[in-house]
């Protein structure tokens, strides 16, 4: 199979899809692998790098779409990227639909194959591709948060950990999932007296069992979330449904209840975030102030610690490539369940149901396709 890597173009973005350990990996398998220039460089992986595992460098996003079957990036693919797109091709990366209907029509129109990392999805319902990005974002949340917290910053001025004598900042998760967990782990670690909120029991009393003493389980809902927001200084948004969009938890009239300088970071941002009042932004802008409050809502936390992000993204997502490459799409998604989740949109029709509620589009079955 011919595969394309192009550099990611979102706002600092470094991440790419394929390191040169991985692109030999699919070379010695018989596939081509052409990589647009200087893709790997923010993760620090040198052009000739890829030249010496045998991939072939192409100067140009346009000639890299042109040539691939099939396209593996890591974010989803943004405007200047649509028309690029073409009838057949498998793209194989984030798409995150439900939170952006612009993407979708244009991925129906494209008449693409669009595999979406965040919906390949094991028989435990884990999501193998999201799980290494959500343990980045969750643990970048507490240091983001933290800097945030600061005066200088137009946080409410809190040292996290506090110091002795005086005592340490309280950070609320809501959700505790794989950002959740990464997140309290951190916020524990510094000393912040950390609550983790969900609306599964089973998973509450998990995370009771191992999570360290300053961290406490309180079960998801408005009443408890009204009460809890107008004493923690640092709440994470890190709740999931997969594939849809995510639920509103902190409305816009509870901005009044919070504590000026509170800080919000909202994770689930990519699936359209959990806070009412979150609208994406980027690293080179990343907050904004409403009612006093301080919302951090980027989109791609983990493009800012590229170095670690592209070793742990590849880690994961190789596997699947490499059954994609061997077999084509059909062929891997009909002997791997997982990766069948993982379809969202095929030849104009969206075949994930999560993501064909969000916009009332139809949606067809998977099996119409793979027979
Ligand atoms: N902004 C960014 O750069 C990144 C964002 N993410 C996003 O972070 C979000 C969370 O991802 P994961 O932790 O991997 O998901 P996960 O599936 O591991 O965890 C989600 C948790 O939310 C809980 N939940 C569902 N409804 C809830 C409610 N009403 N109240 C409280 N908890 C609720 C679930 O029970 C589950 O435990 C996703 O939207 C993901 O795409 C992940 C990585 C990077
Ligand atoms: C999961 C995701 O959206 C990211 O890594 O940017
Ligand atoms: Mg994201």
């Amino acid at each position: 199979m011919i595969i394309g890597v192009p550099k990611e173009i979102k706002n600092n973005e470094n991440r790419v899809a394929l390191t040169p350990a991985g692109a030999q990996e699919l070379i010695k398998r018989g596939h081509t692998v052409y990589v647009q220039s200087t893709a790997g460089e923010g993760s620090g992986f040198l052009d000739s790098e890829y030249e010496s595992a045998g991939a072939k460098m192409l100067p140009t996003i346009e000639e890299t779409y042109e040539i691939a079957e099939m396209i593996m990036k890591v974010k989803e693919p943004i405007e200047p990227e649509y028309k690029l797109i073409k009838e057949n091709q498998l793209v194989f990366t984030y798409f995150h639909f439900a939170s952006y209907e612009p993407l979708t029509k244009a991925m129906i129109e494209s008449k693409a194959v669009c595999l979406a990392y965040e919906t390949v999805e094991k028989e435990d319902r884990s999501l193998p591709l999201l799980v290494p990005m959500s343990e980045v974002a969750g643990r970048m949340s507490v240091q983001e948060g933290a800097k945030y917290l600061e005066k200088p910053l137009k946080g409410r001025g809190i040292l996290l950990g506090g110091v002795p004598g005086v005592r340490p900042a309280k950070v609320l998760i809501l959700g505790g999932g794989v950002v959740g967990t990464n997140a309290a782990k951190m916020a524990a670690g510094m000393g912040a007296d950390v609550t983790i909120m969900d609306v599964s029991l089973p998973r509450l009393r998990y995370l009771d069992d191992v999570m360290p003493a300053n961290v406490n389980t309180f079960m998801s809902n408005e009443y408890n979330i009204r009460e809890l927001i107008t004493t923690h200084d640092l709440i994470i948004g890190a709740v999931l449904i997969p594939g849809a969009k995510a639920p509103n938890l902190i409305t816009r009239d509870m901005l009044k209840d919070m504590r000026p300088g509170t800080v919000l970071v909202d994770v689930a941002v990519d699936q359209g975030g959990c806070i009412e009042t979150c609208k994406p932004t980027t690293h080179q802008d990343p907050t904004y102030i409403i009612d006093d409050v301080v919302h951090y809502c980027v989109a791609n936390m983990p493009g800012a610690v590229p170095y670690t992000s592209t070793l742990a993204l590849t880690n994961a997502t190789l596997p699947y490539a490499i059954q994609l490459a061997n077999k084509g799409w059909k062929k891997a998604c009909q002997e791997n369940e997982e990766l069948k989740l993982g379809l969202n949109i095929i030849n104009g029709e969206v075949v994930y149901k999560a993501v064909a509620e969000t916009f009332n589009l139809p949606s067809t079955d998977v099996s119409k396709f793979l027979n």
